[in-house]
């Protein structure tokens, strides 16, 4: 059983994972980097083939990631998909949130998603997701002005307490 962490762009989930995938001695993958990986940058794949091309790929991804005993960190988006969907009733789904106004200067930072060029696009994509990421996941985690070893390590600690395997 993997444990997938999911949630809206910039909420953590990259970052947190691989914190969490180190304290709980397990692997850690991203099903973003799987993408970069084998397609290159997601900026290009959004440019040059769309949406409709990246969520194929995506899947993809989301298949091998969910195939190993890891930590693994999905893209905002990988939920979108109903197959997807029904693969992480088998798996400890974890939703990493944060609301727009603490996400805000991360967004500004980085600008390197196709989807959330500003507050205002991340603001409209996760009022739309926000149903779907509560009904998936097992457990909520707000990541706003928390540390991010702080959060890695109580979810360390849910999982050796057991408290994963039964939510
Ligand atoms: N708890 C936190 N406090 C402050 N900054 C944070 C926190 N969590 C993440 N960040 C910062 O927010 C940015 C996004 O983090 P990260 O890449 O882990 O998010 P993500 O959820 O994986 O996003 P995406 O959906 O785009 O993959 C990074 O610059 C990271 O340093
Ligand atoms: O929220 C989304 O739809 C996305 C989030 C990123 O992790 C990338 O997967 C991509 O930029 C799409
Ligand atoms: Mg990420």
């Amino acid at each position: 059983m993997a444990i997938v962490l999911i949630g809206p762009p910039a909420a953590g989930k990259s970052k947190i994972g691989k914190k969490l995938a180190k304290l709980l001695g397990k692997s850690f993958i991203d099903t973003d980097a799987i993408i970069v990986r084998d397609h290159g940058a997601i900026t290009d794949i959004f440019r040059e083939h769309g949406e409709a091309h990246f969520r194929r790929i995506e899947r993809t991804a989301v298949i091998e990631a969910l195939s190993q005993d890891a930590i693994i960190a999905f893209g905002g988006g990988a939920v979108l998909d109903e197959n997807t969907q029904r693969d992480l009733e088998q798996h400890i789904v974890v939703l990493l949130d944060v609301d727009a106004e603490s996400v805000e200067g991360r967004i500004k930072a980085d600008g390197k998603r196709p989807l959330v060029p500003d507050i205002d696009a991340w603001k409209a994509l996760v009022a739309a997701r926000r149903p779907l990421y509560e009904r998936l996941a097992d457990r909520r985690v707000e990541t706003a002005n928390r540390p991010r070893d702080e959060i890695a390590q109580e979810l360390a600690d849910w999982v050796h307490n057991g408290g994963a395997f039964t939510e």
